[in-house]
């Protein structure tokens, strides 16, 4: 404390707390002025090291290994020979360890920057102090402090074996069992990673329902093309995890009773919370709403509902929906009203759309059918639905395409298109023409009728499903 009183507070004209996307608002605009930037995890934050690239980057392989063992149906016999776990492991840190490593020589380097590797919290709404006593003062402060994995009291889940996503990409070994907790993005891609790769995997999620934000016809067809690749337990708990020689026995808890499975690795992917209590947020007098960093659209940090000057927040902090793209949105509207002041701009996230990355991909953006119909119950007006299977049109054909679906829900009388959804091959690339479709107000039938769409390729399937809504000019 007495260390602590004696230290000088350092004046910044910005700083930033969290170096994920945070770290893209030190631009040149910044030159001549005094920046901070304040991570007390690894430098580029949860997406670059432990997060989306990562994950995609197990993907892949995974994937295009479950890809070939699925051709019998095309008359191509493919096996899987061998996997490398440490190879594919390697290949993935090695590039991304020297990214992160990289980009924090690069900060430091600069001579307006200083960065601290510690983490902080606020004393004042415009003072922190880091792990080490450090205070600074910021004219500006920038809160990006993301989110991190939240854990249930199970008991076992401190033993060795037990992970989270951030530790289970740096295995030694491919685990021959995996049994992985949860209904979400995270269990979801896991579960396909590890099984193109060739572990038996065992996913429990809570209740009836995975996916549960998904539109449910969605959901619906996750649940029976995962149970077809891996064991997928609904309405099932971990009731408990003990060491059993060099492995784990996990007990389950579902409808019918208990059963204890063997495991080399149990991953809990229960979803992830705001590190706003890391940051002493509400003790400052900042709002907290729903778990997360109150902000307005112009990502302003509220108190008692009110703007503070200076203080602004970005992605998982402060957003409900934690997604990379969404956080990046939010760092170029705090990047413009830094400077800008006087003409501030904010993000628009109407149409926020996402991809899960499990086998088959699964994309949406805007309403459920659930979600339109309600609101059109509660406005007057009707939705049209169309859901179209990839396997009625001609290159649905070529892949002898048994799982594919994409559904499109649309106002009835004006053609507006409201939401998509697609699982199946490609789903996050096929869904792009619809997300600009949306964010342009590019009605259904023009969309359609106003460009050619390639024949035979895949996207004709998003065509169809378009023609397929009874609206105007259909
Ligand atoms: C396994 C996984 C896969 C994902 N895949 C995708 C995907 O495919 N697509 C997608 O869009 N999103 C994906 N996401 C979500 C995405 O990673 C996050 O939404 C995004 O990275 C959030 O960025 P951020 O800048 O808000 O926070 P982060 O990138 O988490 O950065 C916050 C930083 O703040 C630091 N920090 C925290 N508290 C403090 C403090 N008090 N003081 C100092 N530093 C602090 C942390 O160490 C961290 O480095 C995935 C997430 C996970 C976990
Ligand atoms: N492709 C992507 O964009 C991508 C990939 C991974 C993660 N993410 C982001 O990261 C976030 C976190 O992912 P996630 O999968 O951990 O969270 P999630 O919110 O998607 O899913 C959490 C799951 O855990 C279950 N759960 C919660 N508490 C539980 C408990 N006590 N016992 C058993 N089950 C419990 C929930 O029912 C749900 O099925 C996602 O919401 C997403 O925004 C995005």
């Amino acid at each position: 404390m007495t260390q602590q009183t004696q230290r000088e507070t350092e004046d910044y004209d910005l700083i930033i707390v969290g170096s994920g996307s945070g770290n893209s608002l030190i631009t040149d605009a910044w030159d001549e002025r005094r920046v901070a930037i304040v991570d007390g995890g690894v430098f580029g934050g949860t997406c670059l090291n432990v997060g989306c690239i990562p994950t995609k980057m197990y993907v892949y392989p995974s994937a295009t290994a479950l890809h070939g063992l699925e051709l019998d149906r095309l008359g191509v016999g493919m096996e899987r020979t061998g996997v490398s776990w440490p190879a594919i492991r390697d290949r993935v840190f090695g590039r991304i360890d020297a990214i992160s490593q990289g980009g924090l020589e690069y900060r430091e380097g600069l001579e307006n920057v200083d960065v601290y590797t510690e983490y902080a919290r606020l004393v004042e709404p415009h003072v922190l102090e880091t792990a080490s006593g450090a205070r600074l003062r910021g004219e500006q402060i920038v809160f990006a402090s993301g989110s991190r994995s939240v854990v249930p009291e199970i008991p076992g889940a401190d033993l060795p074996g037990v992970h989270t996503s951030d530790t289970v990409m740096r295995l030694e070994e491919l685990p021959r069992d995996v049994v992985i907790l949860g209904g979400g993005f995270i269990a979801a891609e896991f579960a396909g990673i590890f099984t193109g790769l060739g572990s038996r995997v065992i996913q429990a999620n809570r209740s009836e329902r995975v996916l549960r934000e998904h539109d449910a016809e969605i959901a619906e067809r996750y649940v029976r093309e995962a149970g077809r690749q891996w064991d997928l337990r609904l309405n099932t708990e971990i009731a408990r995890i003990e060491r059993d020689g060099e492995r784990l026995a996990v007990t389950l808890s579902g409808e019918d009773g208990e059963e204890t499975v063997g495991a080399d690795v149990v991953l809990v992917a229960t979803g992830r919370r705001s590190n706003v209590d890391l940051l002493g947020a509400e003790e400052a007098g900042l709002d907290v709403v729903d778990g997360v960093l109150a902000v307005d659209e112009h990502q302003r940090v509220l108190s008692g509902g009110e703007p503070v000057p200076g203080l602004w927040g970005l992605g998982d902090v402060s957003s409900t929906t934690q997604l990379k793209h969404l956080a990046n949105a939010q760092a170029r509207t705090v990047s413009h009203n830094l400077l800008h002041p006087d003409e501030l701009a904010a993000t628009d996230e109407r149409y926020v759309p996402h991809a899960v990355f499990t086998t088959p991909q699964i994309a949406a953006v805007g309403q459920t059918q659930e979600q339109a119909e309600e609101a059109a119950a509660r406005e007057g007006y009707e939705v049209a639905v169309k859901v179209q299977d990839y396997g009625d049109v001609a290159y649905g054909w070529a892949m002898e395409d048994k799982q594919g679906l994409v559904k499109l829900i649309a106002r009835r009388d004006t053609g507006e298109l409201l939401g998509a959804h697609i699982i199946g091959t490609e789903a996050s690339n096929l869904i792009q023409p619809l997300i600009q479709a949306m964010s342009f107000g590019l009605p259904a039938h023009r969309m359609a009728r106003g460009q050619y769409w390639i024949h035979p390729a895949l996207a004709e399937v998003v065509e169809n499903a378009l023609l397929g809504l009874e609206v105007p000019g259909n």
